[in-house]
C-alpha cells in the first residue's frame, strides 16, 4: 500500500505529544483488538483512527533506513555511562512526573494474550481506572516496603504465592497497566501475580493503588539487567512471563543475560510474552541528531532510553536462553488523527515463546509384557 502522507514529526521521544491520545509510558493507542481493519483504499484513510496490517512500500522502508543512518552518531561514551547509570533516577522521575495520570485500559491484552487469563472470559467493562493513595495506603507501603523482598525465605511455606497453582510474573510493570486488568480478569482462585520494576516510584504507585491486593499479587523493585539479584520464586515455578515495552529500555549489552535469566524461572511448558518497539517505528524516526546511543538505541529528552528491535534479534535472543516460538510477529499500524490529518506509521513486534514442557518419562517396554511388572 503506498504510503497516503509522509509520518509527520513531533519532537523527538516526546510521548505526551503522540497523536491521537496514547499512552505517555510505551506511545500504544488503546484499541479493542488487533489486525481488524484494514485500508485497500488509500483515500479513504482518515475514515479511521487506525489501520491494521499497513504493508510498507520499499521506498519507504529505504527512507526510514537512510534517515535512521543519517542520525546514528553515537553521544560520546561518558554520556552513555550516565545514561546508564543513572538508568532509574531517569524512570523516577517520569513516575514522578506522570504519576499513574495515564493509566490505560489495555483491552488486547487478553485478546493478543489469552495465557494472562486462560480460564476466564473477557468482561470489557471490569477493569478499573486508577486513583491516587490515601495516608492509611501510604503508612501500610512503608511497613511492607521495609520487608526485603529479595530476602525472602523461598522455602517458607507462607512467602507470597507460595501456594498458588497459577504464576504470573511483569517485569517492568510501571504503574500496573498490565498487572490490574489481570487481577481484575483473571479470577482463578489459584492465581498469583508477580510484578516488578526498577523503579520505586512506579513499584510505590502500584502499591498504592486501591486495587493492590497483597493476597494476590506482589510488586518489588528489582533491576531487570541485574542477573545476580534473586527473584522471589522459584526457578522452573512461573507459568507467564509478561515484558511489554521494557526489554526496550535496556542497554542492548544486557538484554541477552537478562533473557535468560528470566527463562530460568519458568517451569516447563511455561511462556514469556513481550510488546515492544519494532525498526522504523515512528518513534525512532523522530529522533534528531544527538539522541542516539548505538545501533538502533537512543535516548529520549527525559533521559529514557529506547531501543528499536527486529523479529529476527528478538527471536535470537529467545531461543539462545533455550526457548522455543510460538509467536512472532510484527504489527505494522497507520494511526490517523482525522482532525489535524496527520498520519503515523508504528511498528512493534509481539512474541511469545515458551520453555519446552517436560517429556513423558520413556518406560521400557509395554508394562503388560514387560519383564519389570511381573504379575
Ligand atoms: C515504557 S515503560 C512500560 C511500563 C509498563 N510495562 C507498561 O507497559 O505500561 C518501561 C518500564 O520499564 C522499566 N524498566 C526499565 N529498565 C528496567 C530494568 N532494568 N529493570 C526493571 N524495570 C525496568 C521502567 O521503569 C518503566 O516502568
Amino acid at each position: 500500500m503506498a504510503a497516503p502522507h509522509a509520518v509527520v514529526g513531533v519532537e523527538a521521544g516526546s510521548r505526551e505529544t503522540e497523536l491521537p491520545e496514547s499512552d505517555p509510558a510505551t506511545g500504544e493507542v488503546k484499541r479493542p483488538q488487533f489486525g481488524t481493519r484494514f485500508l485497500t483504499d488509500p483515500r479513504q484513510v482518515f475514515q479511521h483512527n487506525a489501520w491494521d496490517n499497513v504493508e510498507w512500500t520499499e521506498e519507504q522502508e529505504a527512507s526510514a533506513k537512510k534517515k535512521v543512518l543519517e542520525n546514528s552518531q553515537p553521544l560520546p561514551t561518558e554520556k552513555q555511562e550516565e545514561y546508564e547509570g543513572r538508568a532509574n533516577e531517569y524512570w523516577n522521575d517520569f513516575y514522578t512526573i506522570h504519576e499513574n495520570r495515564f493509566f490505560k485500559d489495555r483491552h488486547w491484552l487478553f485478546t493478543e494474550f489469552p495465557e494472562l487469563a486462560p480460564q476466564c472470559s473477557l468482561n470489557n467493562d471490569s477493569h478499573p481506572q486508577v486513583s491516587g493513595a490515601d495516608d492509611s495506603q501510604q503508612d501500610s507501603l512503608e511497613r511492607e516496603q521495609r520487608i526485603d523482598v529479595a530476602a525472602l525465605s523461598l522455602t517458607d511455606d507462607d512467602a507470597p504465592g507460595s501456594s498458588a497453582t497459577y504464576r504470573i510474573l511483569e517485569v517492568g510493570c510501571g504503574v500496573g497497566n498490565t498487572v490490574f486488568p489481570i487481577l481484575k480478569t483473571n479470577n482463578d482462585p489459584g492465581l498469583f501475580v508477580y510484578c516488578c520494576d526498577f523503579s520505586s516510584t512506579a513499584v510505590e504507585l502500584v502499591k498504592t493503588n486501591p486495587e493492590y491486593d497483597p493476597g494476590r499479587c506482589l510488586a518489588f523493585v528489582h533491576d531487570l539487567s541485574d542477573v545476580e539479584a534473586n527473584y522471589p520464586v522459584h526457578d522452573g515455578t512461573l507459568d507467564v512471563i509478561v515484558l511489554i515495552f521494557v526489554l526496550s529500555a535496556l542497554h542492548p549489552d544486557k538484554m541477552q543475560a537478562s533473557i535468560r535469566r528470566l527463562a530460568r524461572l519458568l517451569k516447563p511448558g511455561g511462556v514469556m510474552l513481550l510488546r515492544d518497539y519494532g525498526r522504523y517505528d515512528m518513534a525512532q524516526l523522530r529522533f534528531k541528531k544527538g539522541r542516539c546511543l548505538s545501533e538502533n538505541f537512543y535516548v529520549r529528552g527525559d533521559g529514557t532510553r529506547v531501543y528499536f528491535f527486529t523479529q529476527d534479534e528478538l527471536h535470537e535472543m529467545f531461543t539462545e536462553a533455550g526457548l522455543e516460538k510460538v509467536q512472532n510477529l510484527v504489527d505494522r499500524r497507520l494511526q490517523v488523527n482525522r482532525g489535524k490529518q496527520l498520519t503515523m506509521y508504528r511498528v512493534w513486534i509481539q512474541c511469545k515463546y515458551r520453555k519446552a514442557p517436560v517429556q513423558p518419562a520413556k518406560t521400557e517396554g509395554s508394562p503388560l509384557c514387560g519383564r519389570r511388572h511381573p504379575t
